[in-house]
């Protein structure tokens, strides 16, 4: 079933044309990770995914709906985003963060209830920050933050997940430990959008690969189809090389 579909699409900052003609069909469980330069237009294409930014032209479709048609507190429970910034302008604990991802399931003076207590445990849990809890975000290192961030996006358990570089600030294991995190996800029926600068992300846990080369060029399919060195090589203007491991391609950048 079509989950999210785009027809057309232009994203655009200030003058520059960032994507056009962007034509997807996102179906319900796919994983997509989408790869590009810096500047490239990734979050753009993002931020207007969560309906925060206006397209330049084309048509978003959310469940078969205009997601301009959706009102904000229904796209809410649909859409679940994770920006960039993890900056939080007041104290906030890690466990009260990871609740506010429960905001769209509540009334305005409604509090948290034992539901919304035990799921954003077990997101905590899943993420290993079950001993961080109580401690003040300001004091967490930028991985732990980074976590903290993505089990909040997580207590909002909506349909459609859109990750803006969540494993960037993580060591290898929490990396490999979110990776799974997120295939059991894909697993519960969820649709996932990623953003990655690490193309062997693509062979870990996507089946669909959008590769955007920021003049408004793109490239989309089948994980299988599209991660080969020649694309990689070109997306980012510089030499990629495969590397065959117990029959599975990574790849790796040559030194210049
Ligand atoms: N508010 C803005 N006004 C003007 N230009 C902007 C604005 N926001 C972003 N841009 C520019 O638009 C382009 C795309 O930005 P975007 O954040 O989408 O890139 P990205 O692919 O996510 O990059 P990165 O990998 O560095 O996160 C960049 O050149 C950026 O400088």
């Amino acid at each position: 079933m079509s989950h999210l579909s785009l027809s057309s699409l232009a994203i655009q900052q200030g003058e520059r044309l960032l994507c056009q003609d962007l034509n997807l069909e996102i179906n319900q469980g796919e994983s997509w990770l989408i790869l590009g330069e810096n500047g490239c237009g990734k979050s753009t294409l993002l931020a207007t995914l969560a309906a925060w930014l206006k397209p330049a032209a084309g048509k978003i479709q959310l469940k078969q709906r205009p997601l301009k048609e959706w009102a904000g507190h229904e796209r809410a429970k649909q859409i679940a985003w994770l920006s960039q910034q993890d900056d939080c302008p007041f104290p906030l604990s890690v466990i009260e963060k990871v609740l506010s991802g429960r905001h769209p399931h509540q009334g305005p003076w409604d509090w948290e209830s034992q539901d919304d207590l035990r799921l954003a445990d077990e997101q905590l849990a899943r993420l290993d920050l079950s001993d961080l809890k109580h401690r003040d975000l300001a004091t967490l290192s930028g991985g732990e933050r980074r976590r903290a961030s993505l089990a909040a996006t997580l207590a909002q358990q909506a349909p459609l997940i859109l990750l803006d570089e969540p494993l960037s600030q993580l060591d290898l294991r929490h990396q490999q430990q979110a990776l799974s995190v997120l295939r059991e996800e894909n697993q519960a029926g969820r649709t996932l959008l990623m953003i990655s600068h690490d193309p062997n992300h693509a062979q870990q846990w996507a089946s669909h690969v959008l590769l955007m080369f920021g003049d408004g060029q793109w490239l989309a399919g089948p994980a299988s189809e599209i991660m080969n060195s020649k694309n990689l090589s070109a997306l980012y203007r510089t030499e990629i090389r495969s590397a065959n491991i117990e029959g599975q391609e990574w790849f790796i950048p040559l030194p210049r």
